[in-house]
This record gives C-alpha cells, sequence and structure tokens, in this order.
C-alpha cells in the first residue's frame, strides 16, 4: 500500500542544514498497522507528513496506493489525498462547527450532494460510538470524543489509509486505549491501512503489527512487534521496550538488591505465545540444585500473541546455576543475565 525509497528531507535554517529523514526504505501491507517509534527531533512527523506531501521530499519516492505522490499534479494530489486520511494530536477540529458539521467538511469540499452527507454523517458519528452528540460543538466534548470526531472525518472519504501523529499523546491513559481499540475496530472493519507516530512503546505494543524504530532520521530496527520485543537488537530499541516490560521503579530495586551479599545471579527472562504459559520454573527446580527467587513478572497482550517477561534470582553452587541457564536457553526461551556473570 505505501512504498518510500531513498526518501530524504532536509530543512535549511539559520544555523544550517538539518537532516531530519535521511534516506528512508520502507514498505507498508494493505491492512497493516504499522507504527513508527522515536524520541522527540528522530524525525517522525516529518516522515509521516511526507506521505501526504504535506511536507515534500527532498529526494526520494513516496507510493500510496500504486501512485507515486511526488509527480502529480496539484489537482491530481488533491484526489490521491483523498485516499489518505490524517488525525493530529491536537485533533485539529473547526471550532465554530458542530461535530457533524466537522465530519462533514470533507465530503462540502469534495461536492457530495446534502442528503448523501447527512446519511454518510450519522454513519460516521455510529463508526466512532459519538451517537447523540451531533449537534454539540468541539468545546463540549472530552479530549477522547474529540478525538473521535477527528478519526470520523479523517475516514469520510472512504481513504485507504490513515496516517496517525501522535494521535494518543494527548489523553490520559484509559482514554487512549478506548481510541487504540476504536482504531484496532476500524482496522478489521475496514481493511484500513493504519500508520502511526509515536513515542510509547505502549500503543505499539497494543495495536501494532510491525514496527519501526527511528534515531537521527534513520530507520535503525524494524519488525513485527512480537519479534522486537522478544529480541531488540539496538540499544534505542531496548529502550523502548523496557517502557513495556519493565515498571520505573524495577531498576532501581534491582540496584539495590545487587548491593546485598550472596545475592547469586539475577536473570530476565523473555517468553513469547505459548511459552509464556509454561512451568519453566517448577522444571528447574525440580531438574537442578538452585534456589529460585521470583523478583518480577508480567504477562503482555500484542496483536500477534502474548509474551512474558520474567525476572528471577537464582542461587545455589555456580555449575548449577550455569546448566540451569543452559536448560532455559534451550527452551528458546531469551534470558539475559543481568547480574552474577
Ligand atoms: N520546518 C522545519 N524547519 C526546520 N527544521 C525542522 C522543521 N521541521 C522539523 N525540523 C527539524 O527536523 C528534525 C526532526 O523533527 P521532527 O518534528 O520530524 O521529529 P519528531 O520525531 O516528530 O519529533 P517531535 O515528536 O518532537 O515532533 C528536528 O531536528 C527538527 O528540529
Amino acid at each position: 500500500m505505501i512504498t518510500l525509497s531513498k526518501l530524504a528531507k532536509t530543512f535549511n535554517t539559520r544555523d544550517g542544514k538539518v537532516t531530519a529523514v535521511d534516506q528512508i526504505d520502507l514498505t507498508i501491507e494493505k491492512g497493516e498497522i504499522f507504527g513508527v517509534i522515536g524520541y522527540s527531533g528522530a524525525g517522525k512527523s516529518t516522515l509521516i507528513r511526507m506521505l501526504n506531501m504535506l511536507e515534500v521530499p527532498t529526494t526520494g519516492e513516496v507510493s500510496v496506493a500504486g501512485k507515486n505522490m511526488n509527480t502529480l499534479s496539484q489537482r491530481k494530489l488533491r484526489e490521491a489525498r483523498q485516499e489518505i486520511g490524517m488525525i493530529f494530536q491536537h485533533f485539529n477540529l473547526l471550532w465554530s462547527r458542530t461535530v457533524a458539521e466537522n465530519i462533514s467538511f470533507p465530503l462540502e469540499i469534495k461536492g457530495v450532494p446534502s442528503t448523501e452527507r447527512k446519511t454518510r454523517v450519522e454513519e460516521l458519528i455510529k463508526l466512532v460510538g459519538l451517537n447523540g452528540r451531533g449537534a454539540s460543538y468541539p468545546s463540549q466534548l472530552s479530549g477522547g470524543q474529540k478525538q473521535r470526531v477527528g478519526i470520523a472525518r479523517a475516514l469520510a472519504n472512504n481513504p485507504q489509509v490513515l496516517l496517525c501523529d501522535e494521535a494518543t499523546s494527548a489523553l490520559d491513559p484509559k482514554t487512549t486505549d478506548s481510541i487504540l481499540e476504536l482504531l484496532i475496530d476500524i482496522n478489521k472493519k475496514l481493511n484500513l491501512t493504519i500508520v502511526l507516530i509515536t513515542h510509547e512503546m505502549h500503543v505499539i505494543r497494543k495495536i501494532c503489527h510491525r514496527v519501526a524504530v527511528m534515531e537521527n532520521g534513520r530507520i535503525v530496527e524494524q519488525g513485527p512487534v512480537l519479534d522486537v520485543f522478544r529480541r531488540p537488537k539496538e540499544h534505542m530499541t531496548k529502550e523502548f521496550v523496557k517502557q513495556v516490560t519493565e515498571p520505573e521503579e524495577t531498576e532501581e530495586a534491582l540496584k539495590h538488591l545487587f548491593t546485598e551479599e550472596g545475592i547469586g545471579h539475577v536473570l530476565q527472562l523473555t517468553f513469547v505465545g505459548g511459552d509464556a504459559k509454561r512451568a519453566l520454573i517448577t522444571d528447574l527446580i525440580r531438574k537442578f540444585e538452585v534456589t529460585i527467587n521470583i523478583l518480577q513478572g508480567k504477562l503482555s497482550q500484542t496483536q500477534d500473541g502474548s509474551y512474558g517477561s520474567l525476572f528471577i534470582n537464582v542461587t545455589g553452587d555456580e555449575h548449577h546455576i550455569i546448566e540451569a541457564i543452559d536448560y532455559i536457553r534451550k527452551q528458546e526461551v531469551e534470558v539475559e543475565v543481568i547480574h552474577g556473570e
């Protein structure tokens, strides 16, 4: 559905040239929810804005739904943009228009007749769960409801692609989850391709099929979400994965533990799918002369299955511990010795 080849954007500023996006190649399939994660300044906004030519690339190509966006005339570009809806962090609604009038706006621009518009707006209001709020003004809505209006408006012209620019960053965690559920629902119902940018790994975990990690204008790592969670390669990716697998206080608590006498080995185990439900710890205690103390565990769900993260403290004779670690590795469970090696 989307292909980027050698895509780059350089801004000329008073302080010199800034390369916001640096030679990106990327393919996004139809019906996929694809996430781009990175810290502030990584180039995510510039990248997503080049997908619909809100930002014109310096070099490289963007193809969406079979159209080469770089070469289109202004008129053809306007048409092509109707295939690409977009939602924003701060919703970008028209404050003097009601919910129904906001959703109707892109249909008016397209010249859809009034009765047809009304029916379509009603459909969209239902789709995003805003029944009965059509006559309200944006100022009378909660943040989550405002984003629902943004989504309905973005979908008005039946686009094939929805771009989400930090769409949940201004919302609290519960509202974020409800908007993410809505996006999953729409993706399934309409087979809509969704591209989102975010700095929160929770968003990626919850809804994306694949993820790309961006740093300094480049994609440093990409893959299916479950694979990236299981075996993050780059330092940056590991940091993002930690956002989900380790509550903030874990690192501090573990460091404190390492200062204690006779602490032995501390291991972090990562399980995926069916492995997450196996009785590995029971096996270890039965098979090897080691003592195991569970420090912390967490099971999380992604779009493609579950994965678990477990911190354990293993004590015993060194050779028994090494045997136990070898055994864990043979079970296709990722193990990282974070203390004691
Ligand atoms: N219009 C512009 N003019 C000059 N420099 C820009 C412009 N837009 C972005 N940049 C620069 O490009 C780099 C990437 O910015 P971009 O906004 O794409 O990153 P981001 O990952 O989306 O971060 P954020 O979430 O903070 O917006 C930054 O160094 C930024 O200062």
